[in-house]
């Protein structure tokens, strides 16, 4: 699939976002076709976790404009995003110690008339049938990873933000993480995830785009990815242990 084929579902246009006054993201424009998977990838303290919470809402559009579904959100509250239908799977995974998992698909299951369900996370992620009574501060990070994702797609959003979603996983879960992407893929989910290397995302990414102190510095479609990386890794080769920029007074 190419960024022309189908509809944008989500677009930026020149975001600067940052913080206490500083900047981090520096006038990052990126199109996300409807049904697709964009990646993301970068070093640390590149500014994936800063994209991933301007697009959510978290952090404010310095500069700069976002649209989802071609309605311009970039002054609309996180909240209201995440009810016209962003998902927001956070680094970190966010998850309560003290409530079972149960509880935390109840919580998130508000609207009782949307297409998801428990039941239908749990068919996608079986492992969290078999914790339902467990808290949060039971859970494996591989376990709270799938209650993250559970939570979010609980929302029944229409594009899913993934932000490093096989941090500190073993093999094997990230095998499994990735399986799940690529099945909410073929059912048309739209998918923005973030990731330091292109390793799993390449199998699933429609479009992967490396960030580097902030800036998209090389954007490239998943299969030319997946014939030959070399320009996505001299991209981030290129960059590793740049750092972002200081603002003055930021
Ligand atoms: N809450 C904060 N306050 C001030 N500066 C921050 C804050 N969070 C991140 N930064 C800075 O913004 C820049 C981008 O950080 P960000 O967390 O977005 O990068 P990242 O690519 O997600 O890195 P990582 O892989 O380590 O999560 C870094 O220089 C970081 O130090």
């Amino acid at each position: 699939m190419t960024q022309l084929d189908f509809p944008l579902a989500l677009s930026l246009s020149g975001v600067s976002s940052g913080y206490n006054g500083g900047r981090a993201l520096h006038a990052v424009s990126l199109e996300v076709a409807e049904g697709s998977v964009h990646a993301i990838v970068g070093h640390n303290g590149a500014g994936k976790t800063t994209l991933m919470s301007t697009v959510a809402g978290e952090l404010a559009v310095a500069e700069g404009r976002i649209w989802f579904d071609g309605k311009d959100i970039s002054r609309t509250a996180p909240h209201r995003r995440a009810k016209r239908g962003i998902g927001y799977v956070p680094q970190g995974r966010r998850v309560f110690k003290s409530i079972t998992v149960a509880e935390h698909l109840a919580i998130a299951h508000r609207d009782r008339k949307s297409e998801w369900n428990p039941a239908r996370v749990i068919d996608l992620f079986p492992r969290l049938g078999e914790r339902m009574k467990h808290k949060g501060a039971q859970l494996s990070g591989g376990e709270q990873q799938m209650l993250a994702i559970a939570r979010a797609l609980l929302t029944s959003p229409r594009l899913l933000l993934l932000d490093e979603p096989t941090e500190g996983l073993a093999p094997a879960i990230v095998e499994q993480i990735r399986g799940t992407l690529g099945k909410l893929a073929a059912e048309g989910m739209t998918i923005l995830l973030a990731a330091p290397q292109p390793e799993w995302p390449i199998a699933i990414a429609d479009h992967i785009s490396v960030l580097s102190a902030g800036k998209l510095t090389a954007s490239i479609p998943g299969s030319e990815a997946r014939d030959d990386a070399s320009s996505l890794l001299e991209a981030l080769t290129i960059t590793a242990g740049s750092k972002p920029e200081e603002e003055p007074g930021g």
